[in-house]
């Protein structure tokens, strides 16, 4: 079966246009000017001056040294562009939703995933309505307006019903302890070394969004969060299909609420770049689409490499090769679905002509519940000994998930632009200081100034044929000087 998209006839080649990759769609001189001043730019804002975006005459975009390296050096910082933790994790880990910084306490981080783990909170949403009502007030800073409704509170009943007993992840540990992790009541020894920000909540009043700062709500609700909102101040134009949107992603695939994510971001940009151009001005009128707006708010996105998610995706190993067509033709689908529903919560008349898959990133935050662990074991013997006698039951309650990690996808603009290696010379990785969801590259080890940065997408260790069997699932075959020296 195939799937069709209605579009409007006038709208088919800009649609066109706004899909396609970077390197087939623009002209020369988009290629070689405009491309690179849009990445010098980036570059500037993200101070680190040392690289260069240029066509790389083999598989488009590559990342360029612009000065020397050496072992060890911090060869990027990058900020994503939109960002999203896997609905599981929420379950393991409470963190901004903007800057994804774990948030609240080692108590409440610890108390949180035993008391949803015992819940059996599906992987959705419903984790985070179910943790505010038993985050203690002095580390969650409400906004007034948010409790109207005094779900905030804890709620004795819900707490009888649902408190934790028993966890099928660990040795458990009795309710009330859990509920004293929560609400602030038992403070586990040495914690206040591994201080969190505050739980900050959500601008428009949901229970499904967190921060670390005033200033990431702030961020979170203009660039994105207004229009995917489920509390009473959203910007969505119907909640109801926002909230089966939301839950069709949560079941499906999470990839979903990224790509709302972005769409979001195009959205509310294009909205302010229109009301920064005053009617009278000719530019605009009211309720015309302006497409070079439209066209300015889409080109953080644009200059991103992109690919069809379903024709990407990697086959799951249950899948049969020979089914590999219908496997496809399901997961275009699941996407062409997912994309109704966004329309029915989100949509804009004006920014009709969207639609994309990015390349997106792993995101990944190491976790500070796993550092306080590796402090008491450190602890001088005596010292040790003592706070086990209260740390150790947590730990055993938390079995082998204690040091779960902040996980994700996100688009990360200028690391997006690396191209892979099989003998790389930097990689992504998150030293003691990075406890954001910022993209890390490292150098492996020294790059000199004019040599393109390369990572690795996969485990480059693996014999030519797996590696190539990988690297299919990214959609390209690789043509790295190592597997040049190695096709047989
Ligand atoms: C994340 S993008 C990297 C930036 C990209 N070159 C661009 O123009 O935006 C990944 C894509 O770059 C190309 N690519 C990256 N590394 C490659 C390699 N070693 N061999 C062949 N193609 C590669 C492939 O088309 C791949 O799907």
């Amino acid at each position: 079966m195939e799937i069709w998209c209605i579009i409007r006839w006038d709208h088919a080649k800009c649609i066109v246009y706004l899909i396609a990759r970077p390197h087939r769609a623009c002209a020369l001189y988009h290629l070689f000017t405009f491309i690179p001043e849009y990445f010098d730019q980036l570059i500037t804002t993200r101070g680190c001056t040392g690289l260069k975006v240029k066509q790389n005459g083999a598989h488009g975009k590559g990342v360029y040294a612009d000065v020397d390296f050496r072992e060890g050096d911090l060869v990027l910082k990058d900020q994503m562009l939109a960002g999203s933790q896997h609905s599981a994790n929420k379950i393991d880990c409470l963190v901004c939703s903007f800057c994804f910084r774990f948030i609240g306490t080692i108590e409440v981080q610890i108390g949180r995933k035993l008391y949803l783990q015992d819940l059996g909170v599906a992987a959705n949403n419903e984790c985070d309505r179910q943790t505010l009502a038993h985050i203690p007030k002095k580390t969650c800073q409400i906004n007034s307006s948010d409790s109207e409704d005094g779900s905030y509170v804890k709620d004795p009943t819900s707490m009888e019903e649902c408190a934790s007993t028993s966890s099928k992840y660990g040795t458990p540990l009795p309710k009330e302890i859990v509920e004293s992790l929560m609400n602030g009541e038992l403070v586990l020894p040495y914690s206040k070394q591994f201080p969190l920000p505050s739980v900050i909540s959500c601008l428009g009043g949901c229970r499904e969004a967190f921060y670390c700062s005033q200033l990431c709500a702030e961020a979170d609700w203009d660039l994105f969060h207004s229009l995917l909102c489920t509390g009473a101040r959203s910007k969505s134009s119907d909640k109801e299909a926002l909230l089966k949107f939301l839950q069709h992603a949560n079941e499906t695939n999470d990839i979903f609420l990224l790509a709302a994510k972005v769409v979001s971001f195009t959205i509310l940009k294009y909205r302010k770049l229109k009301a920064s151009y005053p009617e009278d001005q000719g530019k605009c009128t009211a309720d015309k689409c302006d497409l070079s707006l439209l066209s300015e708010a889409w080109k953080p996105v644009s200059m991103g490499y992109k690919i069809r998610w379903w024709e990407c995706i990697a086959l799951p190993d249950d899948v049969d090769s020979c089914d590999e067509a219908a496997f496809r033709m399901q997961i275009k689908e699941l996407a062409f679905t997912s994309l109704q529903l966004l329309k029915a919560a989100i949509f804009d008349k004006e920014c009709e002509p969207y639609a994309a898959f990015l390349s997106n990133s792993d995101l990944v935050v190491a976790s500070p519940v796993e550092d306080y662990f590796l402090y008491i074991d450190d602890l001088p013997q005596s010292e040790k000994k003592e706070a086990e006698r209260v740390t150790r039951p947590v730990l055993d309650a938390l079995g082998d998930d204690y040091s779960i990690c902040c996980q994700g996808t996100a688009f990360f603009p200028l690391q997006s632009c690396m191209n892979h290696s099989c003998h790389p010379n930097a990689r992504a990785f998150k030293r003691e200081e990075d406890r954001d969801g910022q993209a890390t590259i490292v150098a492996l080890r020294s790059i000199s100034k004019g040599e393109e940065v390369t990572i690795s997408y996969i485990d480059e260790d693996l014999p030519f044929e797996e590696r190539q069997a990988m690297l299919a699932d990214y959609g390209f075959r690789c043509q790295c000087q190592k597997c040049l020296e190695e096709e047989p």
